[in-house]
């Protein structure tokens, strides 16, 4: 590819060099490279034009105010956007059903829960967010939950090399507003929820739900279908009007969905019943997945799977096989004294509820919450976590998430100042260890906040840790 096959008009003059790839940051330019240099929240990409010119940068796309000397200049209202365009034909073919999900929680859940079904349909599928780039035979990790363009248009043509047909892959808010994740037909877009989170980037909820809204009002295909999670009582409403004004398809699930309705849940030992009313009919589902949150995302995944070519019939079965997602509500070991562990990934005020919801059913003593919440990241979410968690456990015992550049002191007393009567024990295996001597044969431990994660930020370190193998540890 040359660059007259991105850019329509060459400048007289300029040559018509052959493009070797694409690159935001300037240590991964070679030459022949397509540079984009975006102002960002820690540095000015423009700063780095000189020296990804020096690499071998044959055209930096850049703000029409920056400097660019020695390689044509692709001047853009909006940078990182047109690179997402001129990318993504260099980069395509992608897979051909390709579907987002965004909200504040349960993403992961429902891409994870997406793929599976596409699976078990015979599609070769996979999903992209925090738990990395997953498909029936392997998971790799890109580190954020919607990796830079990059990373994910090139994710995206890998996967179609390998003949994966069927993609889901998570697009949080950040991503959305920097437009890291586009570029290819995306054909379906779910909204999960919306509460509060990253407050420190977005500044107010408005701005957060804006950003969640560019799905969509601007990536979705305007002939794709909007699966939207009626239940959110604040948000869905608005969800649904984005969605109308575009004229895409609705599909909406939930006790106020009108395509999928939730009509009852009975929880049962090893997961859940639900009874569905869709297509004119009720619908009987056996889902071997615990907790309300974790029937929300596969009723959202079910969206996804009928808005991209699945019979109800034949999806609604499917239910019945999927396999828990790691570190959501995992199971990680029963202590000595009887009572099981649970891990999940909440992390914010209504993930914590809801995770603790969805334990207590089957908790017959009492439920004894760990948590703690991640450094550089919203404040003000901490003594609301606080306060929920002792509103509606048994026992609290604040520790440490992952600190980052934050003391991990002044974390735990925001979280303690919400949460009065909780124990606070610095030192997540140390606390760990003393939430599973506590606990008695008739209680539960949930281990909140870190999930899958394999290790634990302090400072620039990441020192290993998962939650799962110190349960393990603490409670042989
Ligand atoms: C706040 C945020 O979203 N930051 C991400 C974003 O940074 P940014 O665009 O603001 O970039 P910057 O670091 O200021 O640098 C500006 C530009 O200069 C370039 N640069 C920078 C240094 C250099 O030497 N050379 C160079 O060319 C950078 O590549 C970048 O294009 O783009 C970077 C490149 O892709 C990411 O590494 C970075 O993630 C940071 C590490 C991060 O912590 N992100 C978290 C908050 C995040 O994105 N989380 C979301 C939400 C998860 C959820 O749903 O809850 C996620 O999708 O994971
Ligand atoms: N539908 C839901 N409603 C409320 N809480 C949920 C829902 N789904 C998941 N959660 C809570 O949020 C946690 C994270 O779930 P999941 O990883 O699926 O969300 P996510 O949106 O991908 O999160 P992230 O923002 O970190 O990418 C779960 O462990 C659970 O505690
Ligand atoms: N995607 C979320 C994950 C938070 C996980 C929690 N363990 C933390 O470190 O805060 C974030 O980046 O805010
Ligand atoms: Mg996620």
């Amino acid at each position: 590819m040359r660059l007259s096959d991105l850019i329509s008009s060459l400048p007289a003059g300029a040559e018509d060099a052959a493009v070797s790839g694409f690159a935001i940051d300037n240590r991964k330019v070679a030459p022949g490279t397509i540079f984009g240099a975006f102002q960002g929240a820690r540095v000015n990409g423009e700063d780095f034009i000189p020296a990804a010119i020096a690499a071998g940068a044959i055209a930096v796309v850049a703000r029409h105010e920056a400097k660019v000397d020695g390689a044509l200049h692709i001047k853009a209202d909006e940078p990182r956007r047109l690179f997402a365009s001129l990318a993504s034909q260099y980069y395509a073919p992608f897979p051909q059903t390709v579907v987002a999900v965004t909200g504040t929680n349960g993403k992961t859940s429902t891409v994870e829960l997406t793929r599976q079904l596409w699976r078990m349909m015979g599609h070769s599928s996979a999903s992209i967010g925090t738990l990395g780039v997953t498909t029936s035979v392997d998971q790799v990790s890109t580190g954020l939950t919607t990796p830079d363009i990059v990373t994910f248009l090139s994710n995206m043509a890998g996967l179609a090399k390998e003949g994966v047909s069927h993609v889901a892959y998570e697009a949080s808010s950040h991503g959305l507003a920097q437009y890291r994740s586009e570029g290819l037909r995306v054909v379906a877009g779910a909204f999960t929820n919306l509460t509060r989170d990253h407050l420190d980037y977005h500044g107010t909820m408005d701005m957060y739900f804006a950003a969640k809204m560019r799905l969509f009002d601007e990536v979705l295909a305007s002939d794709g279908t909007a699966v939207i999670w009626a239940d959110d009582e604040d948000y869905s409403g608005a969800v649904i009007e984005h969605a109308s004004l575009r004229k895409l398809k609705l599909i909406t699930v939930g006790t106020k969905g009108t395509t999928l309705k939730l009509v009852s849940r009975t929880p049962t030992q090893l997961g859940q019943t639900l009874m569905i009313e869709a297509e004119g009919a009720t619908h009987k589902v056996e889902l071997p997945l615990i907790g309300a949150y974790q029937a929300a995302n596969a009723l959202t995944a079910t969206g996804l799977v009928l808005a991209t070519g699945g019979a109800l019939k034949d999806v609604l079965g499917l239910l019945a096989r999927v396999q828990p997602v790691r570190g959501r509500l995992e199971r990680a070991v029963i202590t000595r004294a009887g009572a099981p562990v649970y891990v999940d990934y909440a992390h914010t005020p209504d993930g914590l509820q809801a995770a603790i919801e969805a334990l207590r059913p089957h908790t017959r003593g009492r439920l004894i919450t760990l948590f703690g919440a991640g450094g550089d990241r919203d404040a003000g979410k901490r003594p609301m976590m606080g306060r929920v968690a002792s509103d509606l456990s048994d026992v609290v015992i604040v520790t440490d998430d992952n600190p980052r550049g934050e003391d991990p002191q002044v974390i735990r007393s925001a979280i303690m100042a919400g949460a009065p009567g909780a124990r606070e024990i610095g030192g997540r295996r140390v606390a760990i260890a003393a939430a599973i001597a506590e606990a008695g044969a008739d209680d539960i431990v949930l281990l909140a906040g870190k999930g899958h994660e394999q290790g634990q930020i302090i400072g620039d370190r990441v020192l290993p840790f998962d939650d799962v193998t110190v349960a393990r540890e603490c409670a042989a």
